[in-house]
């Protein structure tokens, strides 16, 4: 690990602590390998605090670590056997009216297992018959724990005394689902889809808002903004979707049943919750200091690692936009070794600063690939000045740095032709070999290269037969017929991807787009004011190019317009969708009305009808794997893209 630098909020947080501790030396514990007791409770309380205050210092991963840290020095030690307390200095402490307490963990079946067997021992103290042995499967939400008994609402604490926050309520915050008070034992969550739509630009995470709404007198117009909207609420678990059923059901259906769970709300899950039913079992096994022994958390390890940053090269992408890919010091992750990976943007290489010899924290879930999760250790960050491919001089726009030189920039031009015949995918000889080869002599254009003969492709230095094959081939593409919003899409304008090209299509011709305002365009379902401008802004930019080429005569079948059946062209009319995880191309909630638009149903879970489930990032194996039982098809998000584009 490394030694930590508090941030000025954290370091308030700790004041509050401990007003006395030297924060040096704490800093530094986090660097240090071997730490004894003292020390290692030092560490884990001092995460914990901040964790709790929605600042959190450490991964859950590195806490856990230092947690079996403990256990391996003193399993007895008490601040593995109670729970792990809260620190809020703002509100008044007050006897909770239920004990309310942590879970005990289950990372595989065989924990499962080995925890039901304890109740089915308890059940048979008691003459229960095995028969009327029943458990309550329901979603882990990864909120801010708090217990409403109708007339007040508290914060966990320590399990036995918490705080009053009613004021939350005050506020407007309202009770989930069917909306009544006083159902005991819940958690402040906030809605995935919103937070991501509404709120990611302004907060780093949902923890950073549910410690402030129960911190802060005064909560922030965003956080207020989302209590009115009800995206942000009180969820009492009695209410929560749940699976209840005979003990042998629910081991039977075990991935099944996690699958559903994991995705049955629109919140942060960390896990499922199994819980025993029976109320005398319930009584007779009863609880720890920290766990109800009749209750288990059942979670999924993510894999990560944490991993030096060598170098940071920029790659200039169609559009300009300088994408930063990280060089790693190879390592092994879920058994492949990883040498490199994709930084958001260069804002995020600026801001958290990422360059040589920072470390970084990648994590891989389920089927994706690694994310940089987290900044471990910074380091200066490695900012490009000049465009890789043309020199020009970078600019920032937003969060990304742009290479200027739209009309001359090798790097731009390659991958503007590569990605126009790909989205044709009509022929296969214009790759990047080829691509390369062409712009190296000056063809810069689309319309260029469809003018080439076959002499001028040999005089490249192609073969005689690569020379008439690729003639043959430009040709071809003309001539087989090709819908014409995958046409249109080929010529790739920021935000007209395949959906976005049909859907225009659907109301205009090809050739009409041009002329459009960004007004008349926001009147279709489907474009917002911002998407619509950039539409327009990128289809002028086009134009010239764009009539050049469709000028040479391309056999575009139109799509056919709202009024006359949308729905049987696409390609996944009719089919039932389910998409799950966090979506890289656009809002989840975007992506199901696109696919409403082209004809199919979209479903919150996967049942025996559902067709296509469609993974964004962080999707468990067992959720994938539950779905593939079911004969459904699991696609990644980019496999879905492509398929919607028709490729
Ligand atoms: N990153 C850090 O620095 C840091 C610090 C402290 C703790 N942690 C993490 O927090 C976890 C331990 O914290 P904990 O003890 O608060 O939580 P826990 O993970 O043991 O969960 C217990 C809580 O789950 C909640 N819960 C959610 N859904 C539920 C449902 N359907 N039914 C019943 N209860 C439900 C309850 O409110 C209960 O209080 C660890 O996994 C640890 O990694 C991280
Ligand atoms: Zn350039």
């Amino acid at each position: 690990m490394l030694a930590v630098n508090f941030t000025p909020e954290q370091l308030t947080v700790l004041q509050q602590v401990d007003a006395q501790q030297n924060v040096e030396q704490l800093s530094a514990l986090f660097a240090k390998s071997a730490l004894d007791e003292a020390e290692l409770v030092q560490v884990l309380s001092t995460a914990n605090a901040l964790y709790r205050a929605g600042l959190p210092v450490l991964t859950d991963a590195q806490y856990d670590l230092y947690i079996a840290m403990l256990s391996d020095i003193n399993p007895q030690h008490v601040y593995l056997h109670t729970v792990e307390p809260e620190v809020l200095a703002t509100a008044k402490t007050v006897e909770l009216p239920e004990r309310m307490l942590s879970t005990e963990k289950a990372y595989t079946l065989t924990d499962i297992e080995k925890w039901l067997k304890r109740i089915l021992k308890a059940a048979q103290e008691l003459n229960i018959a095995k028969a009327d042995i029943e458990l309550r499967v329901t979603p882990k939400l990864d909120g801010y724990a708090a217990y409403d008994d109708g007339k007040t609402l508290y914060t966990r604490g320590d399990g036995y005394r918490g705080q009053d926050i009613s004021r939350a309520f005050a506020r407007g915050l309202k009770v989930a689902a069917k909306g009544e008070r006083g159902l005991g034992p819940g958690e402040i969550v906030i809605k995935k889809s919103y937070f991501d739509e509404e709120l990611s630009e302004f907060f780093e995470n949902s923890r950073n808002i549910q410690a402030a709404i129960i911190a802060e007198k005064k909560v922030d117009e965003n956080v207020q903004k989302a209590i009115d909207d009800g995206a942000c609420v009180f969820y009492p678990f009695a209410l929560l979707v749940n699976k209840t059923a005979h003990y042998s059901d629910i081991i039977e259906h075990f991935d099944d049943i996690i699958a559903q769970m994991w995705q049955a709300v629109d919140f942060d899950i960390d896990g499922v919750i199994l819980e025993a039913t029976h109320s005398e079992i319930k009584a007779h096994m009863g609880a720890t200091r920290k766990n109800h022994r009749w209750q288990i958390a059942y979670k999924v390890n993510e894999e990560s690692a944490e991993v030096e940053v060598v170098n940071i090269i920029p790659q200039t992408s169609r559009t300009g936009r300088i994408s930063p890919v990280a060089e790693l010091v190879p390592t092994k992750l879920s058994g492949a070794t990883i040498s490199r990976v994709t930084v958001h943007h260069y804002n995020m290489v600026k801001s958290k600063r990422i360059g040589p010899g920072a470390v970084v924290q990648l994590v891989r879930s389920g089927l994706v690939i690694p994310k940089i999760e987290k900044v471990i250790k910074e380091a200066k960050p490695q900012l490009p000045e000049q465009c890789p491919s043309c020199n020009s001089h970078l600019l920032w726009e937003s969060d990304h740095l742009i290479c200027p030189n739209k009309s001359d920039c090798p790097a731009q031009t390659e991958n503007t032709l590569i990605h126009f015949f790909k989205t044709l995918g009509n022929n296969d000889g214009f790759g990047p070999k080829v691509i390369e080869k062409l712009s190296h002599y000056g063809i810069k254009h689309i319309h260029e290269i469809y003018q080439l003969q076959v002499h001028q492709f040999a005089s490249f230095g192609f073969g005689d037969k690569t020379a008439q094959n690729l003639f043959d081939q430009l040709k071809a593409s003309r001539e087989i017929e090709i819908e014409d919003w995958r046409f249109l899409s080929a010529f790739g304008v920021s935000r007209l991807g395949a959906g976005n090209c049909e859907n225009l299509l659907q109301h205009h011709s090809i050739t009409a787009l041009f002329d459009l305002t960004a007004a008349e365009l926001v009147k279709i379902d489907g474009f917002a004011q911002l998407s619509a401008e950039a539409i327009v802004e990128g289809l002028a930019n086009i134009k010239a190019e764009f009539f050049k080429v469709y000028q040479l005569g391309f056999n575009l079948a139109a799509t056919p317009k709202a009024s006359a059946q949308v729905e049987s062209s696409s390609p996944i009319a009719g089919t039932v969708i389910v998409f799950t995880g966090a979506m890289q191309q656009g809002s989840r909630g975007d992506m199901e009305k696109q696919a409403k638009s082209l004809g199919a149903k979209v479903a919150k879970s996967v049942t025996g009808k559902t067709t296509y489930l469609v993974t964004g990032e962080k999707v468990g194996e067992t959720k994938i794997k539950a779905a593939e039982d079911k004969g459904v098809s699991v696609l990644t998000e980019q496999a879905y893209l492509d398929l919607i584009a028709g490729d």
